[in-house]
């Protein structure tokens, strides 16, 4: 029963993995193989690993050579009750080690930290812990920091002020700036050039403002995933500060720590409320999982901000080194108020938001929360006319680049197009079936052709948002990046993307096989990105998302709205997502227990 159910979830690549352990050993036993293809299939789902059954012979597993143990040689990996493929078994242990040694290095601190951190955050009140001043103090006394913190909280002010307290020696730092995905460096920019002109000019100009993807700043080489820097190869720089942290994914952050070299600092910067990465691993919420500041650490905390720092028992050796911002600055409304609540699994509140924000036909259109309380996936047509009014203004947009563009006069201005893009985004938990990702683009698509907007079956026409669904390398295009269908003065269509210095950047539609059309997203592609208006389809259970809802889920949709949402799902629906965390299974917390 047990293997027919996880033989029927398994994908090609777990039933190419047992056959080879098969050939390999072919009177490998029945439940050994078992595991294995739960193993394979588990890191394809996002788990790291597999929980080992209770009641296995681990002799005789071990004997078949195919189970080892920690530093074995074998393809698959037996450690803590848990079964890892042994790629990520070296990924986890390797990731594990290497914040290990970070956190047992002291870094010294100026004597006159205390009137420095006053001079950049003002005088500190004594009754109310300013928890962006505690996060800067605390990262200049280690090397290795996680600043943890919900939308507008202050992650990049903060992280800011301590750039300029880290440069205020006499020898500047080599500091670089990264993020997972290319639009996530692009935002990150942005609010570092923001948060920047509120320093003092002489300290600004101290301070970077370049960020590039983190494959990038590694050195990403076509058909390898071994990047030019690691361990041997490390990167040149002497402090490192990444956003979007709950993006990056287990192989992705070990291979990060191991090609930083070893005096560096690492800041990393994120949600760990956020749905985790979408490969393997979910190390931002490992890392972040039952901390608190020690008693000598809250102390000495204390004494250099001026504020009364509380220790808090923690079991690992993360401890002292996660501080989370609490304060949105962002979201004092009601948008900030359901994403909290939903955080806290607080059901009523969610509800009491909810029902003050019921949709009629009589509602204004801009407000800021509305919530459809019905089943996406049985609206049929109807899911159109919301999506089609939303899109309207990009339409327009595009037919006015259009129209300059063949216009010898005119001014066509692609930057202008993607801006009315970033106003509206559908997002699904599903990419296909009913109220999924397909579906809207299906519907739109439809629509287009029926206004003579889109030839029938044409895959590209002038508007076609497109969302690159991995990495291009050849193309310098990056997983998750966002382009846009428009014509030149021939009518002969190019993909435009947007380039990190504001330009925008023209590929032949020819060359960019394998892209989706991108009017709605899937949550988990959302992340690192952020619209004005959302709308966030929960078809019901029966749809087929039963499996995806989750709070992370709906917290990181209705986050990645500015400054609105449009909730379409019914209160069951909702209820049973509010209700459920995800929980994925790797070892790294427990690798990091003192
Ligand atoms: N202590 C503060 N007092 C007043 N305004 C603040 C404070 N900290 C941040 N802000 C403002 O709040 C907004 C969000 O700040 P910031 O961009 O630093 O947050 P963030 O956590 O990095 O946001 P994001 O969700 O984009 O990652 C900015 O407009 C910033 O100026």
């Amino acid at each position: 029963m047990h293997s027919e159910l996880s033989m029927r979830s398994s994908s090609p690549f777990a039933q190419a993995f047992v056959d080879l352990l098969r050939r390999q050993v072919p009177d490998a036993p029945p439940d050994l193989l078992g595991v294995a293809l739960q193993a394979a299939s588990a890191t394809e789902r996002g788990d790291v690993c597999v929980a080992l059954p209770k009641a296995v012979d681990l002799n005789a597993w071990r004997a078949t050579g195919l189970v080892g143990a920690a530093g074995d040689f074998a393809p698959l990996i037996a450690e803590y009750d848990r079964l890892y493929l042994a790629r990520y078994h070296a990924y986890e242990s390797s990731l594990a080690q290497q914040i290990r040694d970070m956190a047992a290095q002291a870094v010294s601190v100026p004597a006159d930290l205390a009137a420095q951190i006053s001079a950049l955050f003002g005088e500190a009140d004594p009754q109310d812990v300013d928890w962006q001043r505690v996060a800067a103090a605390a990262a200049l006394h280690k090397k290795l920091m996680v600043i943890s913190g919900g939308p507008g909280t202050g992650k990049t002010t903060t992280v800011v002020k301590l750039l300029a307290l880290l440069q205020s020696g006499e020898t500047p730092l080599h500091i670089m700036l990264a993020a997972p995905t290319g639009k996530a460096a692009m935002r990150m920019q942005e609010a570092i050039r923001q948060a920047k002109t509120k320093l003092p000019a002489a300290l600004a100009a101290r301070i970077p403002d370049q960020a590039s993807t983190i494959h990038r700043l590694l050195g990403s080489r076509p058909n390898t995933v071994q990047f030019r820097h690691h361990a041997a190869n490390p990167l040149v720089l002497d402090v490192l500060v990444v956003d979007e942290a709950s993006m990056i994914d287990l192989a992705l952050m070990s291979k990060l720590l191991a090609a930083l070299p070893a005096h560096a600092r690492l800041v990393l910067l994120g949600d760990k409320d956020q749905l985790a990465s979408v490969e393997a691993g979910a190390v931002m919420g490992d890392l972040c999982d039952g901390v608190g500041l020690s008693p000598t650490f809250a102390a000495q905390l204390s004494e250099v901000c001026g504020q009364t720092v509380q220790p808090e028992f923690s079991p690992t050796i993360m401890g002292d080194h996660v501080i989370t911002l609490q304060k949105s600055y962002r979201f004092s409304g009601v948008i900030g108020q359901l994403a909290k609540a939903i955080n806290f699994e607080q059901s009523k509140k969610v509800f009491e938001l909810l029902q003050a924000a019921l949709y009629s036909a009589t509602v204004k259109s801009d407000t800021p929360l509305c919530w459809r309380d019905s089943n996406p996936a049985q609206a049929g047509q109807g899911l159109l006319a919301p999506i089609w009014s939303a899109y309207a203004p990009y339409f327009a947009a595009v037919a006015a680049y259009q129209a300059a563009v063949s216009d010898a006069e005119g001014q066509a201005d692609a930057a202008a197009v993607f801006a009315a893009f970033e106003q509206f985004r559908v997002l699904s938990p599903l990419k296909r079936g009913l109220a999924s990702v397909e579906q809207v683009n299906l519907l739109l698509e439809q629509a287009l052709q029926k206004r003579g907007l889109r030839q029938p079956e044409q895959t590209w026409y002038a508007g076609r948002a497109v969302l690159v669904p991995q990495n291009m390398y050849e193309l310098e295009l990056y997983n998750g990046d966002i382009g846009l269908t428009l014509p030149d003065a021939s009518g002969k269509l190019w993909v435009h993307f947007l380039q990190a210095d504001g330009a925008t950047r023209a590929v032949a539609t020819s060359r960019l096989v394998g892209v989706e059309s991108a009017f709605a997203m899937t949550v988990h592609k959302s992340q690192g990105s952020e619209f004005a208006h959302v709308l966030l389809l929960l078809p019901s259970s029966e749809a087929g998302a039963g499996q995806l809802l989750s709070r992370e889920l709906v917290y990181t949709a209705i986050t990645r709205a500015k400054s609105q949402v449009t909730l379409w799902g019914e209160a069951a629906t909702i209820r049973q997502a509010v209700a459920k965390k995800v929980e994925r299974q790797s070892g790294l917390a427990e690798r990091l227990l003192k």
